[in-house]
């Protein structure tokens, strides 16, 4: 009777439970299978497009892989609500620099990428079919993450260019994605880059993930994501001595920042932010 009882309590709880879990596990794994097959295909449509209005690679591409884009929210029930657009009116050339969730990140960027602005992206990019097409056609700037020295003098390159060819170029500091809630601490190159290429910094801050997409407990449903574009950094003044001081200043910033869009208290980290 006993045995009778303990089967009939598992089958009531577990399975449904188990199913639950099974379920949330599918339709998580579908929806990120959609989000790659979608980028895909939009890549295939758009390259394309680039190629017949720009002939090749160049930053003026950007505004057509934007616009195909800003429409993939809508299929994912995504809104962001930006705040500080104002403070990308700036004559001439920065760098951007934000925080770093997810692969859905590249549907924020595209929300807000001024024009004539790359990103600097890790090379494993370039080889992802019509995606790695894309992004090449864009001016998408690939860099070794695990070379420092060949990644410094790619950096270094793009300093020239930036003057040069009037270029803003947009950072992930992190190095990495980061779906923790907080931030990683920040590398030192688009700092670097910023002093270089003697222009300022301009920091973005995209609220936390965590409330509708975390790999961990297979969650995607639809989202607001707020987005707050801070006053640029002036880096007159500043040298190479300074770089950590900068890196841990914007950190910092974008982090108290990241707190509040989040609506999470803010908790202060005593030891110095930036990686070595
Ligand atoms: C229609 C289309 C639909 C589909 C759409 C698809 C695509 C859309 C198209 C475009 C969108 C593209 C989006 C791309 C997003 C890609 C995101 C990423 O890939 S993030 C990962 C790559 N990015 C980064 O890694 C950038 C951040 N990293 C750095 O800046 C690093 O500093 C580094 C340069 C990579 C070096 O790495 P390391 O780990 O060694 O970092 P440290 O900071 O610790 O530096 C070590 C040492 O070197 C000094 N240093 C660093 N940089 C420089 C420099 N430039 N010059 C001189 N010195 C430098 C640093 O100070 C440290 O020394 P010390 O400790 O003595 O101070
Ligand atoms: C012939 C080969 C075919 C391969 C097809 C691959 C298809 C890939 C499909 C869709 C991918 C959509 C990617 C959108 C671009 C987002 C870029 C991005 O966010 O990359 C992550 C990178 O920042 C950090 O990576 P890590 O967390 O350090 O790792």
């Amino acid at each position: 009777m006993d045995l009778w009882w303990v089967f009939l309590y598992t089958m009531v709880i577990f399975v449904p439970f188990l199913l639950i879990q099974i379920s949330s596990t599918f339709k998580f794994h579908f929806k990120i299978i959609s989000y790659c097959i979608l980028c895909v295909t939009l890549s295939t449509l758009a390259a394309p497009v680039c190629l017949l209005k720009n002939g090749g690679r160049t930053v003026d591409n950007m505004r057509i892989i934007r616009a195909f884009v800003r429409t993939m929210k809508y299929v994912f029930g995504l809104r962001y609500e930006v705040k500080g657009l104002e403070n990308f009116r700036i004559d001439g050339p920065c760098v951007i620099v934000s925080n770093h969730q997810s692969v859905l990140d590249m549907m924020g960027l595209m929300e807000i990428l001024p024009d004539r602005c790359v990103q600097i992206a890790k090379r494993e990019l370039m080889f992802a079919g019509s995606v790695g097409l894309i992004t090449y056609l864009g001016g998408v700037i690939y860099i070794n993450r695990k070379q420092t020295r060949d990644a410094k003098s790619i950096m270094a390159g793009v300093a020239r260019a930036m003057t040069d060819d009037n270029l803003k170029v947009w950072v992930y500091p992190e190095g990495t994605r980061n779906n923790s809630g907080d931030l990683l601490p920040f590398k030192k190159g688009a700092f670097h880059l910023a002093l270089q290429a003697k222009v300022p910094i301009i920091p973005v801050v995209y609220s936390s993930y965590t409330s509708f997409y975390d790999r961990k407990k297979s969650l995607f449903s639809g989202g607001i994501i707020k987005v707050e574009i801070l006053p640029k950094i002036d880096i007159s003044g500043v040298k190479e001595a300074d770089i950590a001081d900068l890196t841990d200043r914007c950190f910092h910033e974008m982090r108290r920042v990241f707190f509040r869009l989040s609506g999470k208290p803010y908790t202060p980290i005593k030891q110095n932010a930036s990686s070595k």
